[in-house]
């Protein structure tokens, strides 16, 4: 069986951050493993607290996991600080860690920060170049790049500059754009870009994060990281057409094996 880790922060109302990712790769058939960054006390409408976890702790469950099982592929969400990020950094190093899929979380949906606005440059120099796919949304990529995104060729603008600071490849996700979800991805070579209909739903918690662990559940299942993104791209389309009206605010996207198996006809690989 393909295993693949989460490094993120947790959301006890179970639509968002490691919850939703352990959900994604289960739904692919890839055993699931968790480092948690940060403890949220969120919800689908509100953050209430955040409690981060020490450098410490994080690196000794990197360790825990790495010496025993060693993922296909790793998605990093939640990195709160710029102490989380150096462990992170220094664990990637030291594990000589690959097929990693980065999300670079600053806010939650309903507006509320994640990231500590003085660690960006910290984000730029010590995760950025560690990742095989960076997906920021567009209010990220406009922070990252440092120019204003308004349109498909602003995306890939964004995404060459984003690319200079030494990923090998570059998704920028349209949820934040209006009309068609579209997303332009960068490999350093060729643009592809990927379209779904706008689905018009307010229950779109936890997005980025279903998409990312769906690419990195593909990554782990040997896919070519254009396949990775196309198979991800219907698994979270998929997940929001049957999102669920739950809690007051933007309820989650839904993950249920039937809906892959239906959605996708490679389901078999992963079990
Ligand atoms: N209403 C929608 N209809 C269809 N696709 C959507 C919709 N909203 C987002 N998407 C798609 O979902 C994926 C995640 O993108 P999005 O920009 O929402 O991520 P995000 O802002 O990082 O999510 P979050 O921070 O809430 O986890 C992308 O493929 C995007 O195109
Ligand atoms: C823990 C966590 N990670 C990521 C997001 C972004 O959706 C969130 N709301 N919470």
């Amino acid at each position: 069986m393909k295993k693949a880790l989460s490094i993120a922060g947790s959301d006890c109302s179970g639509g968002a951050g490691i919850q939703a990712d352990l959900k994604t790769f289960s739904a692919h058939g890839v055993f699931g493993m968790s480092v948690i960054t940060s403890v949220v006390a969120e919800n689908t409408s509100r953050v209430i607290d955040i409690q981060d976890i020490t450098p410490d702790i994080i690196e000794k469950q990197i360790d825990a996991v790495f010496e025993d099982i060693p993922p296909d592929a790793v998605k990093i969400g939640m990195l709160s600080q710029v102490d989380t990020m150096l462990a992170v950094a220094k664990k990637i190093h030291e594990w000589d860690m690959t097929n990693i899929v980065i999300d670079p979380v600053m806010y939650a949906k309903n507006g509320c920060p994640l990231m500590a606005p003085d660690s960006i440059d910290t984000l730029i120099s010590r995760i950025i170049p560690f990742a095989y796919m960076l997906t920021p949304n567009i209010p990220e990529a406009e922070k990252i790049a440092e120019i204003e995104i308004h349109s498909i060729e602003d995306m890939k603008r964004g995404a060459k500059i984003i690319h200079e600071m030494g990923c090998t490849s570059v998704l920028i996700k349209g949820g934040h754009s209006v009309g068609d979800a579209t997303d332009v991805l960068f490999d350093g070579k060729d643009f592809y870009s990927y379209t779904s209909p706008r689905i018009q739903t307010k229950n779109t918690h936890g997005t980025g994060c279903t998409y990312s662990s769906a690419i990195a559940s593909n990554l782990a299942l040997g896919h070519p990281v254009n396949k990775a993104v196309e198979n991800g791209k219907a698994y979270v389309t998929t997940a929001i057409r049957h999102s669920l009206a739950i809690g007051k605010g933007h309820g989650p996207t839904h993950h249920f094996y039937n809906l892959y198996k239906n959605g996708l006809t490679d389901f078999k690989e992963g079990i």
